[in-house]
């Protein structure tokens, strides 16, 4: 599609879609609790939407209006084993949780996504999954799709994560829900903690202790209600639009605020950004607020270290942000953007420097030269959500016409997002 470029300004105000962490986990706590769940603001974007079509299969009744969505739960022992492989899609988070869910179900069941999994890595999954005492199969000894598993008891265990992922995380802490004892997971860096927060919402334990949390298993969880706020990773698109297109002033509306996921507000603050963060007071279980950003004078930063997993979904964003600052950017102890939907290293790289951005990839991450004009041309998001939007507000800075291959793939985790940016477009 032909992108919508050099514009004038972006002015107004936008509400973000549900955060899509969030709202896959919605379903799966509505899926093993007993009773009623209502989620309110939930994500329709396609990987939600697998999500919802995985526990179907699973026998639980999912009603889905607008963005409300009703979930009966009858419990852990209330899923069924599925007469159909489960599908996935394009999404890590729903195959990697489901499995910690499957694994310990006295059923068999297949798990598959699309090609991007196909090639997305399993182990750090299976196999701390088989330590539980779990029975999984795959390709390449349970690295890849399609994967198996015969679900049956689970023993509780204490496992150090070599990486930082909330998505093993919460993989081995559904596991632990139902293991016999306490499951203790060490984090090697603060990951999102939604899956430990849900668990206390649905009336159930969990004890946190630094980088240590803790389950325990045979816990009964009750159906509550819950409230997801917008995607911060989604307005992480409009908060970098913002900051570098002359002559904006947008405000994102209900932004989730949870401190393990605002590495992007970090970032924006350190280069110098125009921000303005308005918490609201209403003590739900995850923060949210208003965030208002006016077309700034940025300059170059480094991001490392345990800011990493505060904003690992946002780097193709902040790489287009960095490219507009004054100065260098150095990103680095970022491998797990390797395996992502791409590898984000090669894609941001390769389709940037398509529109003149002076970018180097590393092993670990990339380096960036600010104040690049963006030039036209044609790129892909191969595929990749977040790719395919960064390169349309790159588009919105750029004198020159762009034109962006597989944009559809961007209604993985923002349906929305064209009209959104449309509706910002100063007259
Ligand atoms: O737990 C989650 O909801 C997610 C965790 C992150 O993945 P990793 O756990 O692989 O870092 C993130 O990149 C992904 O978009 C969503
Ligand atoms: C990495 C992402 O998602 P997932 O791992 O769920 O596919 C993402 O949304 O950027």
């Amino acid at each position: 599609m032909k992108l919508v470029h050099d514009i004038p300004g972006l002015k107004g105000n936008v509400q973000v879609p549900g955060d899509k962490s969030i709202s896959h986990r919605s379903i799966m706590f509505g899926a093993i609790a007993t009773g009623e769940t209502k989620v309110t603001n939930f994500l329709q974007g396609d990987d939600c939407l697998s999500t919802i079509s995985c526990f179907r299969k699973l026998g639980v009744q999912i009603d889905l209006q607008e963005d409300q969505v009703v979930i009966k739960g009858s419990g852990l022992a209330g899923l069924k084993e599925p007469e159909d492989i489960l599908h996935v899609g394009n999404s890590g988070t729903t195959i990697r949780l489901m499995m910690g869910i499957l694994a310990g179900r006295d059923f068999h069941s297949v798990l598959i996504g699309d090609e991007s999994i196909a090639k997305r890595p399993m182990t750090r999954v299976t196999k701390p999954l088989q330590q539980f005492g779990a029975s999984i199969q795959g390709r390449k000894n349970a690295e890849f799709t399609p994967i198996s598993l015969n679900g049956g008891p689970l023993q509780g265990t204490t496992y150090e994560m070599p990486i930082a992922s909330a998505q093993v995380k919460s993989a081995l802490l559904f596991a632990g829900l139902q293991a016999e004892g306490t499951t203790t997971i060490i984090e090697q860096a603060r990951t999102r903690d939604h899956t430990e927060k849900m668990i206390k919402a649905f009336g159930g334990k969990v004890e946190v202790d630094g980088l240590k949390v803790s389950v325990q298993g045979g816990q009964e969880l009750k159906g509550t209600t819950v409230h997801v706020p917008g995607d911060i990773s989604s307005a992480a698109f409009f908060l970098a639009a913002g900051a570098i297109v002359p002559n904006s002033k947008i405000t994102l509306k209900n932004v989730g605020l949870n401190p393990t996921r605002t590495g992007m507000i970090d970032v924006l603050s350190a280069m110098g950004a125009n921000l303005q963060v308005a918490p609201y007071e209403n003590g739900q279980a995850e923060p949210a607020g208003d965030l208002t950003i006016q077309t700034s004078a940025l300059k170059g930063t480094v991001i490392d270290g345990e800011l990493i997993p505060r904003l690992i979904d946002e780097i193709p964003i902040i790489a287009l942000l960095a490219s507009q600052a004054e100065g260098q950017t150095i990103i680095k102890d970022a491998e797990e953007l390797k395996v992502k939907e791409t590898n984000r290293i090669d894609t941001v790289v390769n389709e940037l420097r398509k529109l003149g951005v002076k970018i180097t990839a590393t092993d670990d991450g990339m380096v960036i030269d600010g104040k690049s004009a963006i030039s036209g041309g044609k790129v892909s998001s191969h595929g990749d959500h977040r790719i395919g939007m960064m390169l349309a507000i790159a588009a919105v800075i750029s004198k020159e016409e762009i034109q962006l291959e597989e944009a559809e793939a961007i209604s993985v985790s923002y349906p929305n997002f064209f009209e959104h940016l449309q509706s910002l477009i100063a007259e």
